[in-house]
């Protein structure tokens, strides 16, 4: 097997309040394959983006990094000094986020900061770092780039702003694009554009994309794997062009029931009962239990390990084998 890109294993963040140590990120273990698309789907609080954080040295003052490993071309970067760490983020990993408003600074055109972004990390001329910025800004579809690298955040529409920050990612050729529900602040069909072009950067320069969203069909359009987090845990990992199909977590079913019924226009906004418990009532066993229609009294008390269930599908869920019995009954 290829060496991968990215290997995280083990990984649990814990929020600190005050005595208290709660796992926010309890155990995660994943792989991404140079080149590779992973999707990332929970709901809200889930521990996503505290995983994208991780992995850049960003994590929050009240969040600490328990154990585990995060291995990025064979580099421990969970041991890595916030120098180290600066130097890799922005160069070798880049982070897309959801607010292209308030990621970009409202002072400065925007081809400036992207320029910023080169001339931080390589030693390039200012007419060098405009001229490549023009070059990203076409890659990245901005109409006009000659002329846009002179607008101001406030002159571009969301959609515009979000290919910046995607330019201002791939300044440096990273070797990781991470992105933390770019689209979620735009219109649907500006979604699907913005998606499209990820997809079309990442065949175009190879870089490994990780796509983190609530949107199932959005992420299982884009990648290749798909990750279903919940509570901080990984309820599922399935290859993205079988998970319609061959999800076996109530939890990811759930998901899918969703996302069928808002397609088909149900009447009723489909929706799993209940929601994501707070950190502070995580209960002992399963975290999906209060609100899993197949749950059964040892899922309260035991933590599901994952278990394999075909060629890179796991799912963490004690009542698996109710599960298949279930899908063939019906
Ligand atoms: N600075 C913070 N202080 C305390 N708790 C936090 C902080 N940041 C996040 N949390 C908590 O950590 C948990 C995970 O948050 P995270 O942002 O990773 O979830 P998420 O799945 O990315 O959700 P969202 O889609 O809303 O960003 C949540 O329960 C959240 O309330």
């Amino acid at each position: 097997m290829a060496e991968p890109l990215l290997d995280v294993s083990d990984l649990t963040i814990a929020l600190k309040i005050g005595a208290r140590s709660i796992n926010i990120v309890d155990g995660i273990s994943f792989r991404i394959d140079p080149g590779g698309r992973l999707g990332v789907v929970g709901e809200s609080g889930s521990g996503k983006s505290m995983i994208a954080l991780a992995l850049t040295g960003l994590l929050p003052n009240v969040m600490q990094l328990v154990s585990g490993s995060i291995r990025f071309q064979g580099e421990a970067l969970e041991l890595a000094p916030p120098a180290r760490m600066r130097q890799i983020r922005g160069r070798d990993i880049s982070l897309v986020f959801q607010e292209p408003a308030t990621a970009l600074n409202p002072v400065f055109t925007t081809g400036r900061q992207v320029s910023e972004v080169l001339r931080e990390h390589e030693k390039i001329s200012a007419r060098e770092a405009r001229n490549r910025t023009i070059e990203l800004f076409r890659q990245v579809g901005i109409p006009a780039p000659e002329r846009r690298i002179s607008d101001y955040p406030h002159q571009m529409s969301g959609g515009m702003r979000q290919r910046v920050m995607i330019a201002m990612a791939l300044a440096c050729r990273p070797r990781l694009l991470i992105a933390d529900e770019p689209t979620t602040a735009l219109d649907a069909t500006i979604q699907e554009q913005i998606i499209d072009l990820l997809a079309a950067l990442q065949e175009e320069t190879g870089v490994a994309v990780m796509l983190i969203s609530h949107d199932l069909p959005l992420v299982a359009e884009f990648a290749e794997q798909v990750m279903v987090m919940y509570a901080g845990r990984v309820a599922e990992i399935a290859p993205a062009d079988t998970i319609f199909e061959a999800a076996m977590h109530p939890y990811t079913r759930g998901l899918i029931a969703c996302a069928i019924g808002l397609e088909t226009g149900t009447s009723r906004l489909p929706t799993i009962e209940g929601q994501v418990p707070p950190p502070l009532q995580f209960p002992p066993g399963c975290r999906f239990a209060s609100r899993c229609p197949h749950a059964a009294a040892q899922c309260a008390q035991s933590v599901p390990g994952l278990q394999p269930i075909g060629p890179q599908h796991v799912a963490a869920c004690l009542r698996l084998d109710q599960m298949t019995k279930l899908e063939v009954a019906s």
